[in-house]
């Protein structure tokens, strides 16, 4: 699992690593030496032109220049400004070679190397430089950003200036919020993190494959756990949820339906009543198709068990207190967010970790970027998903998936991580001509692998 540090948390990760007798200039050259080894791991020996900003950003890539000269490999650094801070000097004074200014007729390389602007960006790139950078980035083959693709702001994903698509970006001792927020998350490529000997705490971090609970051989279905999903209006989507939990590996489904559902498989039962209170429920799920059924969710409301709440379960909640002591995981997509705790300030995960407070809920906040928030300040970034992913039904599947791994015995911040990085794999797997019910499907390869 990799750490997310955000811009001020990585100063003073570095600061008590300086404090702890690392220099700067030692934490720069392994930053430096551990781009240079990843440039050369991706791209082989393929002239390259650097591209040094004023800070320690620039500073990097006087390092890394200087490591890929070494291997015999053709560098090129151009300057966007003399460097301003005394590591960024002393790297700069350690490359042997020249030094262009950046204009508009530096020529471009193979490969780029843009080590501009990182954690130090404090506003979108002037006019001139922001033009001689995409005009470069157009035009070489390879594209590596180091620490993170210049314009991008640290901690919320904005891009502050025009970011040109990159091949890979090498971060160091921690990924940023910007590796995993929409939309500067998608300018990355892959992400390689280089370790600098940084210390960073993952109470935010990346979320990872999952560790689920060993299937005891003489345990029976209620020990893998019983998931209770309650129908509402259209009873379709909670089929495809009921489907994907018993996918997922919930050892019995049972769905209270008020008439019969089509197609639903015989492994899942249907019941006409609804005995939330049951003790061997392991979550209750209510929210899928819902419709306008407020009872039902009120219904929920009343029962003991750990619960999945989603889609116009969401919405008919009204009050985020409604949540406290409910023990929920809510999987709101943005408007279902804002409807229920209206205008919040800050990055993504600063308004999750808001609502997770306010509710006590573990908030899976959906969109192009997901995130888990729980209410003791813990945070998980999903890796990219498959785009295909925004098509109907797929957010059912995730309920059911999230009701499952609740269900099996993981506490709620780690069901839901396990549900978000399952559901991402199973679309992979299920492939870009997906429909929701495939996806349902494919959670089971997801696991298998
Ligand atoms: N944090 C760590 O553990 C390490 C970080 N390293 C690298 O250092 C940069 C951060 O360096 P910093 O000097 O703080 O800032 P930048 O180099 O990102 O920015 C340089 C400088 O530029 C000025 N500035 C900001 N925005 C603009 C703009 N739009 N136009 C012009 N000038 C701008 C501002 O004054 C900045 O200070 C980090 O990303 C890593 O790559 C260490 O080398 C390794 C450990
Ligand atoms: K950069």
């Amino acid at each position: 699992m990799r750490p997310i540090l955000t811009a001020d948390q990585m100063r003073s990760a570095e600061q008590r690593a300086i404090d702890a007798s690392t220099s700067v200039e030692q934490l720069m050259e392994r930053a430096g030496a551990g781009l240079a080894e990843a440039v050369n791991r991706f791209a082989g020996p393929m002239p390259v032109l650097v591209l040094c900003g004023p800070g320690n950003n620039g500073g990097d890539g006087y390092v890394a220049a200087r490591h890929l000269a070494e291997r015999g490999i053709e560098v090129r650094v151009a300057a966007l400004a003399d460097p301003a801070s005394d590591a960024a000097k002393w790297a700069r004074s350690q490359w042997a070679g020249e030094v262009e200014a950046l204009s508009d007729e530096t020529a471009e390389a193979p490969m780029l190397i843009d080590a501009l602007f990182g954690t130090g960006l404090k506003r979108g790139l002037e006019e001139a430089a922001s033009e001689r950078f995409l005009r470069l980035s157009s035009r070489s083959k390879i594209r590596i950003a180091c620490d993170l693709p210049s314009g991008a702001d640290t901690d919320t994903g904005t891009l502050l200036s025009q970011v040109p698509e990159f091949d890979m970006t090498v971060t160091f001792g921690a990924l940023k919020p910007s590796h995993r927020l929409y939309p500067a998350m998608h300018r990355c490529g892959r992400v390689v993190l280089a370790d600098i000997g940084i210390e960073a705490l993952p109470d935010w971090h990346e979320i990872g494959r999952p560790a689920l609970p060993p299937l005891d051989p003489a345990g029976h279905k209620y020990d893998r756990g019983l998931v209770h999903a309650l129908a509402g209006k259209m009873p379709g989507a909670i089929a495809l949820s009921a489907i994907a939990a018993a996918r997922a590996g919930a050892g019995y489904v049972r769905v209270s339906t008020s008439r019969p559902i089509d197609g639903l498989p015989a492994a899942i039962v249907q019941l006409d009543t609804a005995e939330v209170n049951d003790e061997r429920i392991g979550c209750l799920l209510v929210g899928p198709g819902l419709g306008d059924a407020p009872q039902v969710l009120t219904l929920a409301l009343t029962s003991r068990s750990p619960k999945v709440i989603d889609a116009d379960g969401i919405t008919h909640l009204g009050d985020p207190e409604r949540l406290r002591g409910q023990d929920a995981i809510i999987t709101p997509h943005s408007g279902e967010f804002a409807r229920l705790f209206g205008k919040i300030e800050g990055s993504k995960p600063d308004q999750a970790l808001e609502g997770a407070r306010r509710s006590e809920a573990v908030i899976v906040y959906k969109g192009p970027d997901t995130i888990v928030a729980a209410p003791d300040g813990r945070v998980g970034f999903a890796p990219p998903a498959p785009p295909w992913l925004a098509s109907a039904g797929t957010g059912d599947v995730l309920a059911g998936i999230i009701a499952a791994m609740r269900a099996r015995g993981l506490p709620a911040f780690e069901a839901a991580c396990a549900g978000v990085w399952l559901h991402g794999r199973a679309a992979e797997i299920a492939g870009p001509q997906m429909i929701a019910d495939d996806l349902a499907r494919a959670v089971q390869q997801a696991l298998a692998l």
